[in-house]
């Protein structure tokens, strides 16, 4: 019997209005995976607080980037070239926090026929706060209505990590005098103390990509990890990526963004414009932020590997 597959993408969303920030906001304040708060109704309450003082101020960040997240417009591009590229699926996104949502997608997939499905959450590394809660919700509308098949991390793909390798040196024809920076976006310390295996997962990353980069004879100055983001008052994964540039005073400095696969206002607003102002001010040299792997055509051949 002829099957149908699909090669399911899944992501965070983002905002492309003002209304819709707050849809994302709401959303993930009430994610219990984020918000860890086990009653719901108090767990409610504190999110409306959360997202009431936090709406206007994170909106004047996004009209800093042209009032929308690139990450739907990009993540459009990726999922229309693997139509084109990719044989045998069809390709559809699901977002966790905005439209396009599982309940509406798993409807469209069933209009098509799709019997067979390959999940891929776009997090190289495995989060409970992302990988787990999109998941979650995309098993929550989608019953057992396919045979299914999960990627849950795929940070130790080797055509994957080429992509990053290549992009890192498409930077500069200097690396000895640049000091690479991998910034993770953070997470709660005491996420990670419940069990969640992303800080260790991208230690990992950073030793694997460390080892390609020697293997090809690129050396930078220096390599390191640091942690972007922080929201809120509790204690995040260190060091964080304002305390990481304070050691690169009159040096130069590349960031790789290594917890995205497509670039989004954490990229585009916090690492482009609000760390490049910290990195100013504290007085380091040149300050480079590379792309993520986006819709490039070396991530598609990637991602033909990561599901065979
Ligand atoms: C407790 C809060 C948060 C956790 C935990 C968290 C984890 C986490 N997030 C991403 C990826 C993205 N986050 C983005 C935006 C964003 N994240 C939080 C909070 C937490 N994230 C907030 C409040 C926001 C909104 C912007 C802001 O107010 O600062 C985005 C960008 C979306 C966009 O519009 O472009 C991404 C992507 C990961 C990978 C992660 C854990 C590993
Ligand atoms: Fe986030
Ligand atoms: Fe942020």
């Amino acid at each position: 019997m002829k099957t149908n597959k699909a090669l399911v993408l899944l992501n965070m969303g983002g905002a492309r209005s003002k209304d819709e920030l707050k849809t994302f906001l709401t959303n993930m304040f009430n994610d219990r995976n984020i918000l860890t708060i086990k009653c719901g109704f108090f767990r409610g309450l504190v999110a409306s607080m959360i997202v009431k003082s936090r709406l206007n101020s994170a909106w004047k960040n996004y009209e800093e980037i042209g009032s929308e997240t690139p990450l739907h417009k990009l993540t459009e591009k990726l999922v229309d070239k693997l139509n084109t590229n990719l044989k045998g699926y069809k390709t559809y996104q699901v977002m966790r926090y905005t439209p396009p949502f599982a309940s509406d997608v798993i409807k469209q997939m069933e209009e098509d026929g799709i019997d067979d499905i390959t999940i891929l959450p776009l997090y190289p590394q495995y989060s409970t706060t992302t990988t787990k809660s999109s998941l979650e919700d995309f098993e929550l509308y989608s019953d057992d209505k396919f045979t299914t098949k999960i990627i849950k991390t795929f940070y130790k793909n080797e055509k994957f990590n080429n992509c990053i390798v290549d992009e890192i040196m498409s930077q500069t024809d200097t690396p000895q005098e640049y000091n690479l920076i991998f910034s993770a976006h953070g997470l709660p310390q005491k996420i990670v103390d419940a069990g969640d295996p992303y800080e260790k997962q991208m230690n990992e990353h950073v030793e694997i990509l460390s080892n390609m980069l020697k293997k090809k004879g690129i050396n930078f100055n220096s390599i390191s990890l640091a942690y972007q983001s922080k929201v809120g008052p509790l204690k995040w994964l260190e060091p964080s990526l304002d305390d990481a540039l304070l050691d690169f005073k009159d040096k130069n400095v590349i960031i790789y963004p290594l917890a995205f696969i497509v670039d989004n206002s954490e990229t585009d607003f916090e690492l482009n414009l609000e760390y490049r102002e910290i990195a100013e001010e504290i007085g380091v040299g040149d300050y480079k932020v590379c792309k993520c792997v986006n819709d490039s055509d070396l991530f598609i051949e990637a991602i033909k590997d990561i599901i065979k």
